[in-house]
């Protein structure tokens, strides 16, 4: 089975971890037109921040027409009316994600270097699978490392497949062309000098 013609493509924008919120709002607006779906992540934030960044980003997401998908808590998302949630495998059962999101929300779940995982993903409930790190990642130094080949082999699931780690407007080209859907993204956008200009190339490696 393939993911439908309709499925999405491109950059998957992920938030970076701002403790002030205005400003990671006038980031992300900057940015958010270029981006298929956002992702609130703030590994940093405590949950009262969270709660209000998610609040405050709503708004800016249902103006551009993105998603918004929150990183970790699938209760907040749930609570604040989230287009969805991403789960790692600290994060929580996905089965759990899906009855309290709805049979419509956006349910990622990141399967690292494991095709199997991803197979299991799905079974529980999973809409797209996330497969990385393929490059060493600022972001996260320590990141699993995943191959290439894996977003291959995961098309018979039938669902997104997004790629993570380390990915730049220049090595994105290259894991469109091995399957992924979408690349997700912190660092290539929000460390660039001109944010809004990479982000834009990050659709280009898609031919968008
Ligand atoms: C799209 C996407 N893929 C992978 C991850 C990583 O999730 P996780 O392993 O739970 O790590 P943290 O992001 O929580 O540090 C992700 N967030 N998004
Ligand atoms: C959350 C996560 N999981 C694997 S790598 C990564 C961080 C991605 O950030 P960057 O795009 O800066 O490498
Ligand atoms: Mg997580």
């Amino acid at each position: 089975m393939n993911a439908s013609p309709s499925a999405p493509r491109g950059l998957y924008l992920l938030t970076p971890d701002e403790p002030e919120t205005a400003h990671l709002l006038a980031q992300v607006a900057a940015v958010l037109p270029h981006a298929t779906w956002l992702q609130y992540r703030n590994k940093r934030a405590d949950a009262a921040l969270r709660r209000a960044q998610v609040q405050a980003l709503l708004p800016l997401c249902r103006a551009t027409g993105v998603p918004l998908i929150v990183n970790d808590d699938w209760r907040l998302a749930a609570d604040l009316g989230a287009d969805g949630a991403h789960l790692g495998e600290d994060d929580g059962a996905l089965i759990d994600a899906r009855a309290a999101l709805g049979a419509d929300a956006i349910l990622g779940a990141s399967c690292y270097d494991d095709i199997t995982l991803a197979q299991r993903a799905v079974e529980a409930g999973a809409s797209y699978v996330a497969f990385g790190a393929f490059f060493p990642s600022p972001t996260k130094p320590d990141a699993r490392v995943a191959r290439k080949s894996l977003l291959r082999d995961a098309e018979v699931l039938g669902v997104p497949r997004v790629a993570i780690g380390g990915i730049t407007p220049e090595n994105a080209r290259q894991l469109a062309a091995a399957g992924a859907d979408l690349v997700a993204v912190i660092s290539g956008v929000f460390a660039a000098r001109h944010p809004a200009a990479a982000a834009h190339a990050y659709r280009a490696a898609f031919g968008l």
